[in-house]
C-alpha cells in the first residue's frame, strides 16, 4: 500500500494534468488555500480559549477575545468560499479526464492488431478494463483531489496543535489508525474477490449477450436452447453471488475490528488528555482548544482515511486498465512496421498498386494454437489476373485471405509487393490498394449509403461510383426500392429502421468492397455463399472484368465460379497442395479433381 500510493498519486496527477493544466492547478492551489485558512481558524480558536480562560473581568476577557473571534469568522468563511472552489475545480476535471480516458481508450483498441482479439489473455484485460477500469481512472483523479484536500486539513490542524500543544500531535493519529486499516483491507477483498472472477464474469456476459441480443433470438428459440442457456447462467450468477456473500463477510469482519480497535483508541486519546489535565502538563485552557482541535482533527483524519481508501481501492481498479493500456501499447509497438527503418530519403508516401503479390514460405499460426493454419505457401498474385483459393472447410483459405488482405502479419515468411514485405511497412501506405469482400457479412447499423462507403468514408460520397458498386453487387435495385432510398437505415433497433435478407446484406457487403476497390488487390471471401443464381452470376461476371486490370483473390466453394481464374491454388490442412489453371488440375489427378468430379456429379441430371 505504502508503496503503491505514490505511483497512484503520481498517475492520477499526470491524467488529470493531461487533461486540464488549468483545473488541476486550480483544484490544488484552493485546496491548499483552505488549509491554511484552517490552521488560522484553530489558532483563533486557541487564542480565544485562552482569553476567555485568562484571570480577568469577564467583560474585558470577551473584549480582549473579539478580534481573535473576528480572525476565527473570518478564516472559517474563508475556508469554506475555498472548499466551494476546490470543490467546483475538481467537479470540472471529472468530464474532461473522463473524455480523454474515453479517447484513449478506443485510439488503443482500434490499434491493436487484429491478432489480440484472438488471444485470452488481452480479452480479460480488456473485459477489466472495461468493466471498471477506465471509469476508476476518473474517479481517482477525484479521489486523489479528496486526498489531497483532507491531507491539507490533516497537516493544518497537526500545525495548530503543534503551536498549541505539540505532546498533542500523535494522539491525533492514534484514534484514526485501526478504521485506516479496516478499510484498506476490505477494499484488498474485493478487489482480489473480482480480479478472480474476470473471466467467469467474461463467460457470464457472452451468456447473456447470446440470450438477450436479436443476432442470437431465432437460433435460441429454433433450437430450444433457452433453458440450457438459463441453466449455465444460473450457475454462474450463484457462483458470483456466493463469492459476493463470502467478501462481505470478511469485509464485515475486518470493519468490526477496525471499530472496535479504534474505539479503544478514542477512549485512550481522551483518558490521555484527562491525564495530563489531572497531572498539569496541560492548563484547561489549552485542553479546551485541542478538544475542539482533535474533534476537527479527528474528522479530517477519517476523511483522510477514507480518502487513502478509496485512493487505493479505485488504483486496483485503475491499474486494470493501466494494465490494458500497456498490454495494448505493446501489442501497437511490437508491429514489425513499427521496428523497420525509416524509407530511404524519407519516402513514406503510398506504394504504388503492385504487379507482382509474392508469398514465400508463409506461415501463420493463431496465438494459443499448436498447428499452423497457414502452413508454408509459396504463391505469386500478379495483376490482371485471377488466383482462386480452394479446398476443404479449415484448409486455411480464409486465414490466407486475411494474410493477404494485410489483417494478420505472417508468424513466418514475408508477403512482398514488388519485391517489398509488407509487414515492414506502414499499413497506411498499401492498405488502400486493398479491398475486400469477406465471408463474415458485417451488419453495420447504419444507413444503406454510409453501409457502402464506410470503405472510404473520409472522403465525400461518390454518387456515381456508388451508383456503380451497387448495381456491379446486385444491390441498386434494391437500395432504390427501400422506403427512404440510399438513407434507408438498416436496423430495426432504431426507428424507421429496416431488416435485409441473408443474401441482401451480402450484396451490400459486396457493394462495400467494389465501393472501395481501387483496381489494387481485391480479395473476395465466399462472395456469393448466399445470392441467389442471378446475383451470383452476375457478381462473378463483375469480378471477371477486373480480369487484365487489377489483381483479384477469390475464395469460393462453388467451383464452378473459379473455372476462369488464371490459377487455382488448393489448400489442405494449410498447405498448399496444387496449383494451376483449371483445365491442367482437372486433368492431373489430385484433391482439385476429385472436388471438381463430386461437384459435377451433384449438378448432373439423370
Ligand atoms: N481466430 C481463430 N483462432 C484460432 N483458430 C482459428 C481462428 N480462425 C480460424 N482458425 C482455425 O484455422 C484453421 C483455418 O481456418 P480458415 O478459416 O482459414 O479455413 P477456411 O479454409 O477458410 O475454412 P472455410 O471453408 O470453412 O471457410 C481452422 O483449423 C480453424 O479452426
Amino acid at each position: 500500500m505504502a508503496r503503491r500510493l505514490p505511483r497512484l498519486l503520481r498517475q492520477a496527477f499526470t491524467t488529470a494534468w493531461t487533461a486540464s493544466r488549468t483545473w488541476t492547478a486550480t483544484a490544488v492551489g484552493l485546496s491548499a488555500f483552505a488549509g491554511v485558512a484552517t490552521t488560522t481558524a484553530l489558532l483563533a480558536v486557541s487564542d480565544v480559549t485562552g482569553t476567555l480562560f485568562a484571570a480577568a473581568p469577564t467583560w474585558d476577557r470577551v473584549a480582549a477575545a473579539a478580534p481573535s473571534l473576528a480572525l476565527l469568522a473570518a478564516a472559517t468563511a474563508a475556508r469554506a468560499t475555498l472548499g466551494i472552489g476546490a470543490g467546483y475545480a475538481q467537479q470540472r476535471l471529472n468530464p474532461l479526464v473522463l473524455n480523454r480516458t474515453e479517447r484513449e481508450f478506443f485510439r488503443l483498441i482500434t490499434g491493436v492488431p487484429r491478432s489480440a482479439f484472438d488471444d485470452d489473455t488481452f480479452a480479460d484485460r480488456l473485459k477489466a478494463a472495461k468493466d471498471r477500469g477506465s471509469r476508476a481512472v476518473v474517479d481517482l483523479v477525484g479521489d486523489v483531489v479528496d486526498l489531497f484536500t483532507a491531507a491539507v486539513t490533516v497537516a493544518a490542524v497537526a500545525v495548530a496543535l503543534a503551536v498549541i500543544e505539540p505532546v498533542l500531535i500523535p494522539l491525533l493519529f492514534a484514534a484514526a489508525l485501526p478504521t485506516g486499516w479496516a478499510a484498506v483491507r476490505s477494499a484488498r477483498l474485493m478487489y482480489v474477490s473480482s480480479r478472480s472472477r474476470v473471466s467467469r464474469r467474461r463467460r457470464l456476459w457472452m451468456v447473456e449477450y447470446l440470450m438477450d441480443n436479436r443476432w442470437t433470438a431465432d437460433d435460441l428459440r429454433y433450437h430450444e436452447a433457452g433453458p440450457w442457456l438459463r441453466g449455465q447462467h444460473r450457475a454462474m450468477v450463484d457462483a458470483e453471488t456466493q463469492a459476493d456473500l463470502e467478501v462481505i463477510r470478511s469485509q464485515t469482519v475486518t470493519r468490526a475490528t477496525g471499530q472496535a480497535l479504534s474505539g479503544v483508541a478514542v477512549a485512550g486519546v481522551y483518558a490521555i488528555l484527562l491525564w495530563m489535565l489531572a497531572t498539569g502538563t496541560v492548563p484547561l485552557a489549552v485542553a479546551a482548544a485541542a478538544v475542539v482541535a482533535l474533534g476537527q482533527g479527528s474528522a479530517a483524519m477519517s476523511n483522510l482515511l477514507v480518502a487513502v481508501n478509496t485512493v487505493y481501492e479505485d488504483g486496483l481498479y485503475a491499474a486494470d486498465r493501466h494494465e490494458f493500456d500497456t498490454l495494448a501499447a505493446e501489442r501497437i509497438a511490437v508491429q514489425p512496421h513499427l521496428a523497420a527503418p525509416a524509407p530511404a530519403g524519407g519516402d513514406a508516401g503510398p506504394l504504388p498498386v503492385p504487379e507482382v503479390i509474392e508469398l514465400v514460405d508463409v506461415s501463420f499460426r493463431y496465438p494459443g494454437k499448436e498447428t499452423d493454419a497457414v502452413n508454408g505457401v509459396s504463391l505469386v498474385i500478379r495483376r490482371g489476373e485471377t488466383t482462386a483459393l480452394v479446398g476443404e472447410n479449415g484448409s486455411g483459405k480464409t486465414t490466407l485471405a486475411k494474410l493477404l488482405s494485410g489483417l494478420y502479419t505472417p508468424t513466418g515468411g514475408r508477403i512482398l509487393w514488388d519485391g517489398v514485405d509488407i509487414a515492414r511497412i506502414d499499413p497506411g501506405r498499401w492498405r488502400p490498394h486493398v479491398a475486400v469482400i469477406a465471408q463474415q457479412v458485417q451488419r453495420w447499423p447504419f444507413t444503406a449509403e454510409l453501409s457502402v462507403r464506410l470503405g472510404r468514408s473520409q472522403v465525400p460520397a461518390d454518387r456515381e461510383r456508388l451508383a456503380a458498386a451497387a448495381r456491379d453487387a446486385g444491390a441498386l435495385d434494391m437500395i432504390e426500392g427501400f422506403d427512404h432510398g440510399w438513407q434507408q437505415l438498416l436496423d430495426t433497433e432504431f426507428r424507421g429502421g429496416t431488416d435485409l435478407s441473408g443474401g441482401q446484406w451480402q450484396r451490400l457487403s459486396s457493394a462495400r468492397g467494389l465501393y472501395r476497390d481501387e483496381l489494387g488487390l481485391l480479395v473476395a471471401d465466399e462472395p456469393s455463399a448466399a445470392l441467389d443464381a442471378r446475383a451470383e452470376a452476375a457478381l462473378f461476371d463483375t469480378l471477371r472484368a477486373r480480369s487484365g486490370r487489377a489483381a483479384t483473390v477469390l475464395i469460393s466453394h462453388r467451383l464452378q465460379g473459379v473455372v476462369h481464374a488464371d490459377q487455382i491454388a488448393v489448400l489442405q490442412d494449410g498447405a498448399l497442395i496444387e496449383l494451376g489453371p483449371h483445365r491442367s488440375l482437372v486433368d492431373s489427378d489430385g484433391a482439385y479433381r476429385e472436388l471438381w468430379s463430386l461437384q459435377a456429379r451433384s449438378y448432373a441430371t439423370e
